[in-house]
């Protein structure tokens, strides 16, 4: 019995391994050429870097922060790099409505959106909590409830496009490290809204996926590592399946495709699995290069 187990156990644990971490790669650059994409916090670091990486596949990008000056070079970049167009809206996101204008000058002028990408973060100490309660409802409104407006704001377009939402966490968002409270507040919360949102999605066969991106070292600002490695990161199971890209920093589009045969509970059960015990392990339907770390 004790033999028994010595095998079986590290045996059952390596099947579920495999099933949890394995993908179909079928993905093609071209998959991103023509689709209309909103990139936020844009202006500088990990959003300026997938502005750039997006323009070189050919879609039509929307970026905003609230820098003018380097939005405007971001877009000239963008233009050179082949974006089948690229232009930015400035304004800060501690304010909803700006949040909601974003999306609508994306409907405006694009005509609709095939993905959100929702990577903006306000400024956080790295230390001891001070208990400035002010600091963290600002944050909370930045990094969180301006994600949760824009979300809202885009998913009729979303859902008519069966499009994408990625959202940038961090490490931050599932473990709690010191020296990072209210940062690391908003990146749980964002985790709490998005991954229930998605097993709604997987219950109501809403086409929208929903993918949380975990980046697992701080190295803040633009300096982004030349050789890129593949995060998996939490999504619901699809059909039609967005494995790794050997592009550096690349978002991959991916569906929360309806689960006709596993029914309720098998959908819950199978992503609740996948979601929250095997966060690491998981790239099923969906997966990111990132050009850093
Ligand atoms: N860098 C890291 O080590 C890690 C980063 N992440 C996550 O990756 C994402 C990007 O991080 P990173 O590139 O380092 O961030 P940066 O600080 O380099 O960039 C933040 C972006 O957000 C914009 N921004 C800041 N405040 C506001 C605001 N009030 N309204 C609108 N836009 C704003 C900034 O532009 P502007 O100032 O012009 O408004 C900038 O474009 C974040 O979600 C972060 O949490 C996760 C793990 C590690
Ligand atoms: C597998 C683990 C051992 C990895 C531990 C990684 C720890 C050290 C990583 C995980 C998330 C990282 C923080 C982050 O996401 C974003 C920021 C914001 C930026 O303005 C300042 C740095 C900061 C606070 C990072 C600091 C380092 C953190 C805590």
């Amino acid at each position: 019995m004790g033999r028994l187990q010595k095998i079986l156990i590290p045996f059952l644990g390596l099947v579920l391994a495999f099933w949890f971490y394995s993908a179909r790669e079928n993905f093609k650059p071209e998959m991103l050429k023509g689709k209309r994409v909103i990139v936020t916090g844009a202006s500088t670091g990990i959003g300026e870097q997938m502005a750039y990486h997006l323009a070189r596949m050919g879609s039509h990008i929307l970026i905003t922060a609230r820098t003018e000056a380097k939005l405007q070079k971001v877009v000239e970049r963008c233009l050179e790099l082949g974006a089948a167009s690229a232009r930015y809206v400035s304004g800060t996101m501690e304010d909803m409505a700006f949040a909601e204008h974003v999306v609508k000058e994306a409907e405006a002028s694009l005509g609709g959106l095939d993905m959100l990408i929702l990577n903006h973060v306000g400024t956080s100490y790295f230390g001891y909590f001070d208990g400035d309660v002010g600091h963290v409802r600002k944050l909370l409104e930045i990094n969180f409830l301006s994600y949760v407006a824009m979300t809202v704001s885009a998913l009729p377009m979303l859902k008519e496009s069966e499009g994408s939402i990625v959202v940038v966490s961090s490490m931050a968002g599932k473990v709690g490290f010191p020296f990072t409270v209210p940062y690391s507040a908003t990146k749980f919360a964002l985790d709490g809204f998005f991954s229930s949102l998605r097993q709604e999605f997987s219950i109501q066969s809403v086409n929208v996926s929903i993918t949380l991106l975990l980046f697992d070292q701080g190295d803040h600002g633009p300096s982004i590592h030349p050789h890129p490695r593949v995060l998996p990161c939490p999504s619901p199971p699809s059909a039609t399946a967005s494995p790794p890209s050997p592009l550096p920093l690349f978002l991959q589009p991916c569906h929360s495709t309806s689960n006709t045969h596993s029914g309720l509970w098998g959908i819950l059960l199978k992503n609740s699995l996948r979601t929250q015990f095997f966060p690491m392990l998981h790239k099923t339907s969906c997966h990111v290069l990132a050009g850093m770390y």
